[in-house]
């Protein structure tokens, strides 16, 4: 842009009464800072915005303290540039510029250090998110993708076609996650940030930061726009099973090829035809018109884990104790009873209750 576009673009501004101007490219410091002048708002650009929408959407502790760090480290070059500005053009009020520079950069560095610290306690935090669901008896259901796929309308979709589930602390605190009913299961359905093509690397943490909730999920809806080019899906399918698969395994995943209204029945047959073979139990949809509603809500609940009931007792002992520590972390625990053993009532999935009965012995040796 030139100096005329720049004008016009000031004008716009004005006209429209804008807060904010967004620029899709890469723009330096002191292209941002001029511009920003001339605009008379804030101008940030594609990365800045990403950062906004990841800082929106983080919701573990851990995703909150990545994204500030990366938006703290991003800013130290830009904050050391525009001092320089400032200092090049001498304002009266800037005189001692060394030292504020200084003391400003020195905070930033500060706070990062302090950030990278917190990190490692915080990934235990994770852990007692799934746990805490699981004590309720849920299951997470996440919605994965790349951006643009249709995730928040299937999200939306699936929500009007279901029945809540009352639960104020995941409905309050979580926009993007909703308590369901789906057949008589308790889920917790969930939203995430999209995918973004070309991200940079240094935004690579704090966007893998927030998959966490995918990450700590029963399992993943793998959304994909259908109506792209093969070649486009195949490439994407690819990359989002890279991404997750690490830290995945054994978590079941559902594709969902969504904006099928938007094929012929014989175009979206030869879609299948060459990206199948990437496609985990795939299953039709239009999130916008809400068809293939009731398909995929019977495949969720056909991958949900299956929670069962068991009554047993335990060694009252230390090792019996611990087991029942962790017992209460995995399920419900209907009741207990203490005797010369602990007699327990529990629910809670069924592998948890297969470990319990394959550690029984053990206990009581
Ligand atoms: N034709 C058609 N359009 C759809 C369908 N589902 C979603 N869209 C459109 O696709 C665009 C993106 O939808 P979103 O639900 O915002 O996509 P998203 O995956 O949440 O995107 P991010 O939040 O950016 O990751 C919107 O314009 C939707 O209206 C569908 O089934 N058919
Ligand atoms: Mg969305």
């Amino acid at each position: 842009m030139g100096r005329g576009k720049i004008e016009e673009l000031a004008e716009l501004v004005r006209t429209t009464r804008a807060e904010k101007v967004i620029f899709y490219n890469k723009l330096s410091t002191i292209q941002l800072f001029n511009i920003s002048e001339i605009c008379g708002c804030q101008v940030i650009d594609k990365f800045q915005l990403i950062l906004e929408i990841f800082a929106k959407r983080a919701t573990t502790r851990r995703s909150k303290l990545q994204v500030e760090l990366a938006r703290l480290r991003y800013e130290i070059p830009r904050a050391r540039a525009i001092v320089s500005i400032l200092k090049k053009e001498e304002k009266a009020g800037f005189m001692g510029l060394g030292d504020y520079e200084d003391a400003y950069e020195q905070g930033l560095k500060k706070r990062i250090t302090r950030i990278e610290s917190e990190l490692e306690s915080a990934e235990k935090d994770d852990e007692s998110l799934r746990t805490f669901r699981h004590r309720k008896g849920f299951s997470l259901v996440c919605l994965a993708g790349y951006t643009n796929a249709g995730k928040s309308t299937l999200f939306n979709s699936i929500v009007d076609e279901s029945v809540e589930a009352q639960n104020m602390l995941f409905t309050t605190l979580v926009p993007t996650t909703r308590a369901l009913e789906l057949g008589g299961r308790k889920a917790l359905l969930t939203d995430t940030v999209g995918f973004i093509e070309e991200l940079p690397h240094w935004l690579v943490d704090a966007f893998k930061s927030t998959l966490d909730e995918i990450f700590l999920s029963d399992l993943i809806l793998l959304v994909v726009d259908v109506s792209e080019k093969p070649e486009i899906i195949l490439q994407k399918l690819s990359t989002a099973h890279d991404t997750l698969w690490d830290r995945i395994q054994g978590v079941p995943m559902i594709t969902v090829l969504n904006k099928t209204d938007l094929l012929e029945a014989s175009e979206l047959e030869a879609v299948m035809e060459e990206i199948g073979y990437m496609a985990p139990n795939p299953v039709f949809v239009s999130a916008k018109e809400k068809a293939g509603m009731q398909e995929l809500k019977a495949e969720i609940i056909k991958h949900l884990p299956a929670w069962s009931f068991y009554s047993f007792s335990l060694p009252n002992s230390e090792k019996g104790m611990s087991m029942l520590s962790w017992l209460y972390d995995e399920g419900i625990v209907h009741s207990v009873e203490y005797g010369e053993r602990i007699s327990v009532d529990y629910e809670a999935r069924t592998e948890v209750i297969n470990r319990i009965q394959s550690l029984e012995q053990n206990l009581d040796e």
